[in-house]
């Protein structure tokens, strides 16, 4: 079980007249297991809520809760309920420390989760790690550098999951790939919700993709939602005039994607 449900969230970002209202009563609920897709125009405040979850941005109002729990404030038991959400971002080649080796990246994610392991454990859920994520094992000491952005960004995955998380929370994980890397990228996230039971909030301004990956999605506009539903019905049939202009600007938007397998 891992619900997470946002409500009533505002984001103010600055303060008095200058302050400018990012995100604005919003009531969101990704279900356990699930993938919620979020899309909207740039500036419309998916990534706002993305941060309010992780602790980056404080809310003006409202709650985040997992499972019933605060995530939001400062109490011990927000802060470890937070640890249960990991964000992963847009730019795999700014993610990584360029001089640490993938597999100290991952280890390093692993005790900032506060997980205690000796060195061999460690070691053998770095691998595991990699492996997961179809990276081969024995490349844990190369640098980044030495990866392609594909693979920079099945590392930052595997460094979200040493956290052992509950939900992900993916911000446009795939929009600086190259398209005909973002299939496996969007296949591995299928293939790990599955086989990890994680709960999914996908942020995607790519509707093909969205329909792709998520099971239901919000539309947001000027920090509002302003419709939610299953996708298909949503991208097929929508009812908001918002959401058949963005359905609208795709033209490729009623056919099948095949997205190619994880090699
Ligand atoms: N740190 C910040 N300080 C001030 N304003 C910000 C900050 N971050 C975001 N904003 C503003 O808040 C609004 C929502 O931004 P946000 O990044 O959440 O939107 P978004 O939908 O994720 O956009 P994009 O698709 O371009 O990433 C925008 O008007 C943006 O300019």
């Amino acid at each position: 079980m891992s619900t997470l449900e946002y409500s009533g969230m505002t984001v103010r970002y600055g303060h008095g007249a200058g302050a400018h209202v990012a995100v604005q009563g919003v009531d969101l609920t990704v279900a356990s297991g699930g993938v919620h897709g979020l899309v909207g125009e740039s500036g419309s405040g998916k990534s706002t809520l993305a941060a309010a979850a992780v602790g980056l941005v404080r809310p003006a109002a409202g709650s985040i809760r997992l499972d019933g729990t605060d995530i939001v404030g400062h109490s011990a038991s927000a802060r470890t309920a937070r640890r249960r959400v990991q964000l992963i971002f847009q730019d795999p080649f700014s993610a990584l420390d360029p001089r640490m080796p993938v597999g100290a990246s991952i280890a390093e994610a692993m005790r900032a989760a506060g997980r205690r392991r000796t060195r061999a454990e460690k070691t053998r859920r770095v691998e595991e790690l990699l492996g997961l994520v179809h990276i081969d094992p024995a490349r844990a000491e190369d640098l980044p550098a030495a990866f392609s952005g594909g693979q920079r960004q099945r590392v930052t995955i595997a460094r979200a999951l040493a956290a052992d998380p509950d939900v992900i929370i993916a911000d446009e994980i795939t929009s600086a790939l190259d398209v005909s890397v973002q299939g496996v990228v969007l296949n591995l996230l299928r293939e790990l919700r599955a086989e990890l039971n994680l709960t999914i909030l996908f942020i995607s301004h790519n509707l093909a993709v969205v329909r792709y990956v998520c099971d239901t999605v919000s539309v947001m506009r000027h920090g509002r939602i302003v419709e939610s539903g299953d996708t298909g019905s949503v991208l097929s049939a929508p009812r908001d005039p918002y959401t058949r202009e963005l359905v609208a600007a795709v033209p490729v938007m009623g056919e099948r994607f095949d997205w190619g397998e994880v090699s």
